[in-house]
């Protein structure tokens, strides 16, 4: 059985400001009152696990540890069949720089490492998300959600965060940089997920 998550705080454990907006849109008609890490002052903690959902526990019991706010975590990224997979649970660090995150970067050694592998157009890939929502007293709930379609290139628009503009749905002309956010939380690896938690824990 599926724990219920009372109407009340809920503490976003993101850096991401892109996520937290995503995810904030997806919560608004529950009435929760969604506080983020940015609220407390929380430093990033070290995602050490080879899994989205290693990686999403780590941030939510951090999240439980410092606030005891029953805590959501979002572990996600971009896998795609040509490269095996990656970068996978490596997304976050393609973009790494001693500056900060660099996407456009990122998103270019998705491209060219495309290109070396010689495979033919379309480029298969999905977007997966993976959140753990964990209380203090230890129980955990986990959700998964997966979007399926292909990379672009060049990338395109200007919305969004991250890969958006390189990643394109099935079904979908814009990539998730050219959508509208409102669409691209109908579709999304995220809004999926979400749907999993809100039949799980509000209805
Ligand atoms: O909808 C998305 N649209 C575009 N890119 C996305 C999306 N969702 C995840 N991504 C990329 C961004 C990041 O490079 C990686 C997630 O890494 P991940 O560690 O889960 O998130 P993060 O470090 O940005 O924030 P935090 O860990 O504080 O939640 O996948
Ligand atoms: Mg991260």
């Amino acid at each position: 059985m599926t724990r219920k998550l009372a109407r009340a705080k809920l503490l976003i454990a993101t850096h991401n400001r892109g996520k937290l907006d995503e995810i904030r849109a997806l919560l608004d008609v529950f009435g929760m009152d969604v506080v983020s890490n940015a609220d407390f002052g929380l430093p990033e903690p070290a995602e050490t696990e080879t899994t989205f959902v290693g990686n999403a526990r780590i941030k939510a019991l951090a999240g439980v540890k410092a606030t005891g706010l029953p805590t959501l975590a979002d572990d996600s990224g971009l896998a795609v069949e040509a490269l095996g997979g990656a970068p996978g649970v490596y997304t976050a660090d393609w973009a790494e720089t001693p500056n900060g995150r660099d996407f456009a970067m990122a998103m270019a050694r998705v491209y060219e490492e495309l290109l070396a592998s010689g495979a033919p157009q379309p480029w298969r890939a999905k977007f997966c998300c993976t959140l753990v929502l964990a209380w203090d007293d230890g129980h955990e709930e986990v959700f998964e959600g997966e979007v399926h379609g292909q990379i672009v290139w060049p990338p395109r628009g200007p919305n969004g965060h991250g890969y958006d503009p390189i990643f394109q749905a099935d079904g979908m002309t814009e990539t998730f940089g050219e959508m509208d956010p409102i669409e691209k939380n109908f579709v999304s690896h995220r809004a999926n997920a979400f749907e999993k938690l809100v039949k799980g824990c509000f209805v």
